[in-house]
């Protein structure tokens, strides 16, 4: 891998604390990172290396999921680690960080290959990339990146505005917009696993019934109601990472499919997903809110409640749509998305469900989190007669234990300038326009906003939209995908 200085803007943040030290940590154990690797650490507070370096420490102490560090590793991987001042606005401090990193780059002898990676809310974002292009940061004679987190605009205007800036510092080849869900291991793989599952049961699409996603959380707001209050389940979760879900889903990636093959299959998706109309949201949309209730048998409080948050918002904490893809494989599959916070559990899964006629079991479950695994499931839930005594059959295939996390896949990955679990502009700009009249209706309070008790599935609107088609969804305490774990091991696309 080729030498790097990483520029971390937000070095004092919770994210760089909660993922990115640790990743960075967990890379370096596993000698994934550069053998020549400088990390330069910047913010408004003023801290010495020593300081910094201390802190990084320990930050993995509370949130790495490594166990007894060796204190020479750990020394040797704060040896590349410094701080400087900088003010996002202040071009004076671009100008003092450019002479920095030229001295750490002349102190270990190595290209100017720079990656700035902006850890900071979204409103510095293009302050910081034109900053780096006036300043010289960005052009020096090696590659650089920007890697960016979420989210990316606050709505289709925003988000195109954005992009036109940050393109005037950075080309599109060298932007990673971070969606940590494309760099959970089983969100890569499932839409080969699905096509392998059906093709070996000489099966196609034709006997689907409908895919359910769900992502379902037990947090509340916690301590983001600032960010939090203007995002919304809608831009939170939705417009990123459950259509990311649902486009790798869809898409079978051909084995060392190229980042513009990966981007062109998930864009067709994008594309196909029939629009929605801002008067006709209501019919598909349900836009909920938590009030007070139960979460592991303690009482939480409602959603206005919750400190930072006003007591008449509308915001949406829960979000449940039905959608279509208009295309010839998945034409007539109605596509139900779910997603919420204070929810009976955290989970997220794909159910896809097969039509009763098909020789397959009732439902394969794709479960991404907290473990991950795919099975067939027998569930009763909503069925007439059902026997409920009937044992869940189940095949089952799961990542390897070890397996990296999201961060340190993803970050390795822009370390290696390897795009492809990255999302792209253009799907990025087309499910923001997919988005745009949900967010329109939102605005005009063309629907309603249901509250719902903490501590359940979300409103009994979310119910209705899956019945009004005559479907239900999974009902995921009848059947136990780890249940499913002592049955028969068996992955689809390749054996364990
Ligand atoms: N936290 C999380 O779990 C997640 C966060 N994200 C995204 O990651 C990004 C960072 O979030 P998070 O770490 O939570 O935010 P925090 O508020 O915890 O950290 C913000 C960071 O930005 C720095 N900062 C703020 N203003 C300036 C400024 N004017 N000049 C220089 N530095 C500044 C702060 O440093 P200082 O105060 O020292 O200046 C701090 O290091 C956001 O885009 C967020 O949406 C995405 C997914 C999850
Ligand atoms: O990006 C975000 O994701 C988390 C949920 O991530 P997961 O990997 O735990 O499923 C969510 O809590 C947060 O609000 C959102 O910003």
């Amino acid at each position: 891998m080729e030498p790097t200085t990483f520029v971390l803007f937000g070095a004092t943040g919770d994210l760089a604390k909660r993922k990115i030290y640790p990743a960075l940590y967990l890379l370096f154990v596993d000698q994934k990172l550069p053998k020549s690797f400088s990390l330069i650490g910047l913010g408004r507070r003023e801290l010495s290396d020593e300081t910094f370096q201390a802190n990084v420490e320990q930050s993995l102490s509370t949130f790495s999921k490594s166990e007894g560090r060796d204190p020479e590793v750990m020394r040797n991987f704060l040896r590349a680690f410094r701080y400087h001042v900088l003010d996002v606005n202040r071009k004076e401090d671009y100008t003092k960080l450019l002479q920095l990193v030229e001295q750490r780059e002349d102190e270990l002898n190595i290209l100017p290959n720079r990656m700035f990676y902006l850890s900071v809310g979204p409103e510095l974002f293009e302050t910081i990339a034109a900053n780096i292009h006036e300043s010289g940061l960005g052009s020096a004679n090696g590659w650089k990146r920007l890697v960016i987190e979420k989210p990316f605009g606050h709505d289709l205007p925003s988000a195109r505005q954005l992009n036109i800036q940050l393109n005037q510092a950075f080309d599109e080849t060298e932007i990673y917009r971070i969606d940590h869900y494309l760099g959970k291991p089983m969100v890569q793989q499932m839409g080969q696993r699905l096509h392998s599952a059906l093709s070996e049961q000489d099966l196609g699409t034709r006997n689907i019934a409908n895919i359910q996603i769900t992502a379902s959380e037990t947090l509340g707001v916690e301590e983001r109601a600032g960010y939090y209050d203007h995002a919304g389940a809608i831009r939170d979760m939705f417009q990123n990472h459950m259509l990311q879900l649902l486009m790798m889903l869809a898409i079978e990636l051909p084995n060392r499919s190229s980042v513009v093959e990966v981007g062109n299959l998930k864009k067709k998706v994008m594309k196909t997903l029939k629009p929605l109309h801002k008067m006709d949201v209501s019919h598909h949309i349900v836009r909920g809110q938590y009030g007070e209730g139960e979460i592991n048998g303690g009482k939480v409080a409602g959603y206005t409640a919750e400190p930072g948050i006003a007591l008449d918002s509308l915001n949406d904490t829960f979000i449940a749509a039905r959608l279509k893809v208009d295309d010839p494989f998945w034409k007539d599959i109605p596509i139900y998305i779910r997603t919420g916070k204070r929810l009976k559990e955290k989970l997220t899964r794909i159910v896809i469900e097969f039509k009763s006629e098909s020789p397959l079991q009732d439902h394969l479950i794709v479960e991404i989190g907290p473990n991950d695994g795919i099975s067939f499931q027998r569930s009763n839930s909503g069925k007439e007669g059902s026997d409920v005594d009937k044992p869940v059959q189940s095949k089952l295939s799961a990542i390897k234990a070890g397996i990296p996390e999201a961060y340190e896949i993803l970050i390795h990955d822009a370390l290696k300038g390897d795009k492809t679990y990255f999302a792209h502009w253009d799907e990025v700009e087309l499910s923001w326009e997919w988005v745009q009249p949900i967010l329109d209706a939102y605005r005009e309070n063309l629907l309603p906003l249901h509250i719902y008790p903490a501590g359940t599935y979300g409103p009994n609107e979310s119910d209705k939209l899956l019945e009004q088609d005559g479907f239900h969804w999974f009902d995921f305490k009848s059947a136990s995908v780890n249940d499913a774990n002592k049955g028969e091991l068996y992955a689809y696309g390749h054996k364990t």
